[in-house]
């Protein structure tokens, strides 16, 4: 019979070891374990050797296989032993020791060998049969480890004359820093013998390694418990930890960081039930069955019965809130298609799992009431509890936690062994000090994950949520902030800068402490400085004068005059000797600043202190741009505006002291950053020695120039703080006086809307304004209809407006055609611009009285705040128009007749859209990824978290007080610090 299937022999070939190893356990568990551990492995065993022979339909061997319940169960171990080519199972099981022991004592040879030795020298050889360590995602920095480990613990071994025992200890001591090879290897081959002998797994562990017992107590130290792999946790079997690693739990860590999305909640009225409704209960399984309704059909249907408390008809009409309980019953029904899934072996088996008594979690919507109680449920969920602890979750009637799912785990395991790992958590793992914890009003993190998995109620888990909130940011802080003391070289700067970034409102320089070129721009202008934009001055000019590079954002709302005080601030630095950078993301951008600047240096008393001004951007000659860089290179041009010409590598400059970046979200983190590689040489001579006097110094030689980055788009504080954390922040809070509201009104885009705008437009063309009109797309689609477009109005604008010279500008043309479609409209010569968003930023025509934007509600709302800003910037009063398509989005665009405050409205979209939508995609890829806190929501948190991270380090500058925070600053992704 055997010989006539060779396939089934070849498959018993190819899987002796696995299959000895599990018929040798089923028989040792035969005779110590449960009755339903036994069943369930037989079934297991039998019916994964039945599938396969019944697919290749080997009748015969189907027949031999065919073993029913624990009566049969020793002819089935026998039959399968016959078929391995053993005489019986007893034969099997006395080899199958024999080799274990020749194992054992192959281990004692291992143990021999000079070990440490050998690790030091290859640091990825693997000692002993156990399988490699994970080594999260940071493989390079757990290999730098383990090598520097194992070196240590090969000179520890010389010392102590190969006492291994000793070594290991030392190793522990001295690395508390996560798992080692070194040490878990160790671990390994002492605990192999008892490990085989173990009852690891409740499932069928044919083609596994059994995973050991709980290693926590006996290696690492408290806070690398955390990074310690999955495959450590109490009871995990080889199955679901590789179900574990391929969902990306490779740690505890990541397992403790999946929380809970919700917390089912027993204590409430549950209200009534009714048809399409979702719920969430929790049950006593009644029946399960399992039957054959057609040759390739299967049907199981398990039916569970749960306790709710329902609000009675007569006790709802009287609103007293009190519920009465009833029991339900929810039938969960399943159908299997196809032969082999309709065979009573498979039902029977399908419907063991689910045993009368068992206490389950059931979710699902419900489809209809069957009869009295009883309800069907669709798009179910069923979990098993088979954790004393969840048990007790029931009884206890403690929130429920429910968790998202990740990679198709089934939520029963991901909870089981959440659960599990909490037990491998000891009270010491927290890395924060304790006194921030007091200051804070937090729990320490051992209770914090405890909390958010198993609350003891509601409030244990808030508070639980906002521990782990405050790490979220408190990290990112506290890395941004170590990064940028590591920048600066001695503690005395150190400590000048953290106290800056502490009371920076107390620092400022009053104006006539200025150097002379600031003080000479100042007496230019046209007007006064606002309040604000004074102080601004003061601040910045405060912080150039320090000797550690300035890093600061200055905000503040559309047309509140951020260029000036950039321009101040750069005139500040070029009196002193220095040069100046000033970079913007447009060449219109740029044109425009530079024409402002020349035009105000035009009104400068006496020409000789005049600065060189010169613009840079793409569409520069190449021999005009050859005798600028030359110019930047030789310390003749003090101050250039450009694009990202700038920061090419051929751009060099003689002492660069200064980078404004306007827009600065347009550009990236490294475009930033290329300013610092451009560092200033002593060769400029200063021509005013009495604002810097120790400019020749050798600290200040390789200074990297000071950073003003300026948003234009203002961010709520918050948000500001989780993206520039290691930024002082600068904000203009009032705008120019005489400024005049803008009129906002939005309007639905049909004839009637159209016919009021068109009739607005020519009042104000009359009245001598100038219109822009804003487009969401150049051309026309057939796509998208709906749009309409810059190019394909502008005649029909012409037609109507008659007199009234019109002017198109969009991103396709020219750079020159752009500057003169600009240059027309703000001169007067157009009097209506048809244009696309590019205009959106920095575009500044005082006397432009007029917008309407087309198809508005493909705009987000500090967008449509971004374009309104391109009126209303002179004294004439203005208005703005935003048209949509659909009336569905009138509603959200009303938000912006009632405020043209931009950070109220900011704050309005954060709370909106989420920190993600109101950034752009732009924008919100440097925003980092907070896996619990919400930034729209959680500001306060965040704020603390700075507080605490400055306190740190103002404790200790580089950390060395707190190791175990340094670690985890190094474990927690360090790339993400820098934003991009
Ligand atoms: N204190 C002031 N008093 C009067 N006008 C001012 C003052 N400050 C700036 N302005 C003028 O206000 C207009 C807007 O200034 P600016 O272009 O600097 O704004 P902004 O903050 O850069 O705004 P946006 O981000 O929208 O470009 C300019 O025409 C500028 O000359």
């Amino acid at each position: 019979m055997i010989a006539s299937s060779s396939s089934v022999q070849s498959w018993i070939n190819g899987r002796t070891d696995q299959l000895a190893r599990a018929v040798s356990l089923e028989f040792r568990g035969g005779r110590s374990r449960r009755i339903g551990y036994r069943m369930r492995f037989s079934n297991a065993l039998g019916s994964k050797l039945f599938r396969w022979c019944s697919r290749e339909n080997h009748t015969s061997v189907r027949k031999l296989l065919e073993v029913d319940g624990t009566s049969e169960r020793s002819k089935l171990l026998n039959k399968v032993s016959v078929l391995m080519g053993y005489s019986n199972t007893q034969e099997l099981i006395e080899q199958e020791r024999a080799r274990r022991e020749s194992a054992t004592e192959l281990i004692s040879v291992v143990k021999e060998i000079d070990f440490p030795e050998i690790c030091a020298k290859f640091p990825c050889i693997k000692i002993g049969d156990s399988s490699p360590i994970e080594l999260y995602d940071e493989a390079a920095s757990m290999k730098q480890k383990e090598t520097m480990l194992s070196e240590n613990l090969t000179n520890f071994m010389r010392e102590s004359g190969g006492n291994f025992e000793a070594a290991y200890e030392f190793s522990d001591k001295c690395y508390p820093l996560g798992p080692t090879l070194t040490n878990v290897d160790h671990l390994s081959i002492n605990e192999e013998s008892s490990l085989t002998m173990q009852p690891v797994s409740n499932e069928l562990a044919v083609d596994s390694d059994p995973c050991p017992e709980s290693l926590a107590d006996a290696t690492v130290s408290d806070c690398s418990i955390l990074d310690r792999s999955i495959r450590y946790l109490p009871g995990i079997t080889s199955r679901q930890y590789r179900q574990l690693e391929d969902g990306g739990f490779h740690t505890v860590r990541k397992l403790l960081q999946h929380f809970p999305r919700t917390y089912a909640d027993l204590q409430n009225p549950q209200g009534s039930i009714g048809e399409g409704q979702y719920i969430m209960l929790f049950g006593t399984v009644v029946s399960s069955r399992g039957a054959r309704l057609k040759h390739t059909l299967g049907y199981l249907e398990v039916v569970v019965s749960c306790s709710i408390s329902e609000l009675s008809s007569s006790v709802k009409s009287c609103n007293s809130g009190a519920a009465q309980k009833k029991t339900i019953h929810l039938h969960l029904k399943k159908f299997f298609s196809g032969t082999r899934f309709s065979s009573q072996s498979f039902l029977k088996c399908i419907s063991s799992k689910y045993r009368e008594g068992d206490l389950a979690y059931v979710s699902g919507k419900i489809k209809k009431a069957l009869a009295n109680d009883h309800y069907d449920l669709r798009e179910y969920t069923i979990d098993m509890l088979e954790e004393e602890e969840q048990q007790c979750t029931l009884l206890d009637r403690k929130p429920y936690p429910i968790y998202p799912s990740k990679a198709r785990l089934k939520p029963s395991l991901l909870s089981l062994s959440i659960s599990r790992a909490l037990k491998m958590l000891t009270p010491g793992i927290d890395p924060i000090p304790h006194e921030v914890l007091v200051e804070f009003n937090l729990p320490n993190l051992f209770d914090a994950y405890k909390g958010i998995h198993k609350p003891k109620n509601r409030d244990e888990a808030d508070f639980a949520r906002r521990r782990l909130i405050f790490d979220d940011f408190f990290y990112l802080q506290l890395g941004r902030l170590f990064q940028m003391l590591e920048a600066v070289g001695t503690r005395v700067e150190k400590e000048e800068l953290l106290l800056k970034c502490n009371n920076h409102e107390l620092n400022a320089v009053g104006a006539d402490e200025w150097s002379p070129l600031a003080r000479k721009l100042l007496k230019a202008l046209p007007y006064l400085l606002t309040l604000s934009q004074l102080n601004a001055v003061k601040e910045i000019i405060w912080d150039l004068r320090r000797p550690v590079p300035m890093n600061r954002l200055l905000q503040g709302d559309v047309g509140c005059g951020k260029t000036i005080v950039a321009f101040l601030a750069c005139m500040e630095v070029i009196s002193s000797g220095f040069q100046a950078a000033f970079m913007v993301p447009t060449e219109v951008l740029a044109l425009q600043h530079y024409e402002h600047l020349t035009s105000l240096l035009e009104n400068f008393d006496g020409d000789e202190c005049k600065p060189n001004i010169a613009l840079l951007t793409g569409s520069t000659s190449t021999r005009e741009s050859r005798v600028i860089r030359n110019g930047l290179k030789t310390g003749e041009i003090a101050m250039v505006i450009g694009t990202h010409s700038l920061i090419a590598d051929k751009t060099e400059f003689s002492a660069l002291r200064i980078s404004v970046i306007d827009e600065q979200q347009r550009f990236g983190v490294v475009q930033r950053g290329m300013f610092n590689s451009k560092l200033y040489t002593p060769s400029t001579k200063s021509s005013d020695d009495d604002t810097i006097s120790d400019e020749n110094s050798d600290s200040e030689i390789f200074m990297a120039p000071h950073v003003l980055a300026m948003s234009a788009t203002p961010i709520p504080r918050t948000l500001a703080l989780a993206l520039y954390g290691d930024m002082s922040l600068t904000q203009i809070t009032d705008l120019p006086p005489g400024r005049q509201p803008i009129e906002t009104l939005a309007l639905e885009g049909n004839d009637a809307g159209f016919e009021t705008v068109f009739q607005m437009m020519s009042d104000e063309l009359v009245d001598g304004g100038k219109v822009y009109l804003v487009y969401p797309v150049i051309e026309e689609s057939e796509h998208l209809p709906q749009l309409h477009a810059a190019k394909a109005d502008f005649d029909s604008i012409k037609q109507k407006f008659e007199g009234y010279p019109c002017g198109l500008l969009h991103g396709r043309m020219r750079s020159d055609e752009k500057d003169g479609a600009l240059g027309s409209f703000r001169s007067g010569e157009t009097r209506i611009l048809l244009s696309t968003q590019v205009i959106e930023i920095g575009v500044d025509v005082p006397d432009a009285s007029m917008m309407v934007v087309m198809n508005a509600e493909r705009f987000g709302i500090s967008q449509l705040h971004q374009l309104r800003g391109r009126v209303g910037r002179g004294n004439r009063k203005s208005r703005c128009i935003f048209l949509c398509s659909t009336p569905s989005a009138l509603p959200r665009l009303k938000v912006l007749e009632k405020s043209s405050d931009g950070f109220y409205l900011a704050n309005a979209d954060l709370l909106l859209r989420g920190p993600g939508d109101l950034l752009g995609k732009k924008q919100s890829g440097h925003l980092p990824e907070f896996p619990i806190a919400r930034l729209e929501i959680d500001g306060g948190i965040l704020q603390e978290a700075h507080l605490a991270a400055l306190n740190v380090l103002g404790t200790s500058n580089d950390l060395a007080q707190y190791p175990g925070l340094k670690i985890e600053l190094s474990m927690r992704q360090p790339l993400c610090i820098l934003g991009d």
